[in-house]
């Protein structure tokens, strides 16, 4: 991986620069832009291009129903939680909940974190309005501060910088946490013994006792536990900022080919993915496994479009669509997609994220969604691939390995009253880590069907 590029390849990435991008601030100081971008420009990369190629083979062979595909993390990472607890507890969280769903799949799980780079937000509206006082809205720690002051709402572009280093912080840490033994499969399965234990709901028993069985099974095999101390795990995150993205973006000296270093695989959003558009565009140039966010405003042929511009050369593992319908949308929105996708032959990965389709905003004001919608959605996702005949690739999820109160229901019965106790997301609600644990059970439940 070279760090300084050669120019041929990057020409036809700049010229992307004049699409128009979506959900970008205003820099007050072009200069201040212009100096960051060229130290950007200077860092060595985050991940690498073999990584990357890893990933897609991993997410080619969850296409095809030999894996299954766990993305979660923060709906917006900050700076100020980037501590060691904070990413370890989420690892955590991720392994309990992929040891779950490898059971119940019967496959290996591809484990990848919406982290290490999760610091840009699209939002609906520019500004924020607090009693008659309006300002830039949050749009990530990578762009401005959530204090709702005037100086801490101005987008400040050295923040790409911190958000650089609190990514590679991030990331090594998850490397080592994944390498060094933390992630070893007798402890993730005493975890999730401890989870069972401790849950409200008897129902995860008989799975959890499933599982224990065929641990000791491994074990009286003579399975090498040793070996299952280490797991691969995956770094990914929406590609938003392209004065971000651009600069991490570097040739491959093995092949000469374009990634984007920033993470493994990155994704457009639902509100970026304009086919003609800048991301679209960006990401169409780097080799890197690429998501499309696809909620229910899209039409079959936006979706097509998005295959033939992203992966024309229909490479297996390349593009993943992460649906994410709504649960009283995903059975009729989703058919027509996924049929149109499959008649055209095009090899695309479906992963359901059931959290963006059911946001809404409780009694008490707080946005929050419903533990039952979120589990609705995906079992509707499991209905529209087994009736169509296509694959349920994976599941994305924003959860948290903290008791936080953010989305209502569980076995934990979180009210609307309890929101307030403990809400510390700065964007969407996410999943608490019993909530996260209990999703875990119920999609290897669906899945084991
Ligand atoms: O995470 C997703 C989006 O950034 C988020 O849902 C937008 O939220 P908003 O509608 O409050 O702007
Ligand atoms: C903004 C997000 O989702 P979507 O693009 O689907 O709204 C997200 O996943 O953070």
């Amino acid at each position: 991986m070279s760090t300084t590029s050669p120019a041929d390849p990057l020409i036809d990435l700049r010229a992307g620069t004049t699409l128009v991008a979506g959900q970008q601030p205003t820099w007050p100081d072009e200069a201040a832009l212009a100096d960051v971008v060229a130290t950007l420009l200077t860092y060595p990369p985050l991940v690498f291009a073999g990584e990357c190629d890893v990933l897609r083979s991993r997410i080619a062979a969850a296409a095809r129903g030999e894996a299954f595909v766990l993305m979660g993390g923060d709906c917006a990472e900050t700076f100020a939680n980037a501590t060691a607890d904070n990413i370890r507890d989420r690892i955590k969280t991720v392994l309990q909940m992929a040891a779950v769903l490898t059971y119940g799949a019967s496959v290996p799980v591809v484990k990848v974190g919406r982290m290490a780079g999760q610091f840009a937000k699209p939002r609906s509206s520019g500004t924020e309005t607090r009693e008659g006082v309006t300002l830039p809205a949050y749009r990530g720690d990578m762009v401005n501060d959530f204090e709702f002051t005037p100086e801490a709402r101005t987008p400040d572009p050295t923040r790409l910088l911190r958000a650089y280093h609190t990514s590679s912080a991030t990331l090594n840490l998850v490397r080592a946490f994944t390498s060094g033994g933390f992630a070893d499969l007798r402890h993730v399965h005493d975890w999730n013994r401890g989870f069972v234990a401790n849950s409200a709901n008897a129902r995860y028993e008989k799975l959890a006792r499933d599982i224990d069985k065929a641990m000791k099974f491994m074990a009286a095999c003579g399975a090498d536990f040793e070996t299952m101390k280490t797991v691969e795990f995956f770094a990914a995150h929406e590609a938003l900022l392209l004065d971000y993205e651009r600069p991490l973006t570097r040739v491959d000296s093995r092949t000469g080919d374009l990634y984007d270093t920033s993470a493994h695989l990155v994704w457009v959003g639902e509100r970026t993915r304009d086919g003609d558009g800048a991301h679209v565009d960006f990401v169409s140039k780097v080799r890197n496994p690429i998501g499309a966010k696809v909620s229910d405003k899209a039409s079959p042929d936006d979706v097509l479009r998005l295959v033939e511009r992203i992966n024309p050369d229909n490479e297996e593992g390349r593009l993943t669509f992460i649906t994410r319908m709504g649960a009283g949308r995903v059975r009729e929105a989703l058919p027509p997609i996924v049929a149109k996708v499959h008649a055209s032959g095009a090899h695309v990965t479906w992963v359901c994220d059931p959290m963006h389709g059911n946001t809404f905003e409780s009694e008490s004001g707080f946005k929050t969604r419903d533990f039952e919608d979120i589990v609705d959605e995906v079992r509707g996702f499991f209905e529209v691939h087994r009736e169509l005949g296509t694959v349920p690739g994976g599941i994305h999820v924003e959860l948290t390995g903290n008791d936080v109160t953010e989305c209502i229901g569980g076995a934990e019965k979180i009210l609307d009253a309890d929101l307030t106790k403990r809400y510390e997301s700065v964007c969407d609600p996410r999943l608490n880590h019993q909530q996260s644990l209990e999703l875990a059970f119920l999609v290897a439940e669906m899945l084991a069907d």
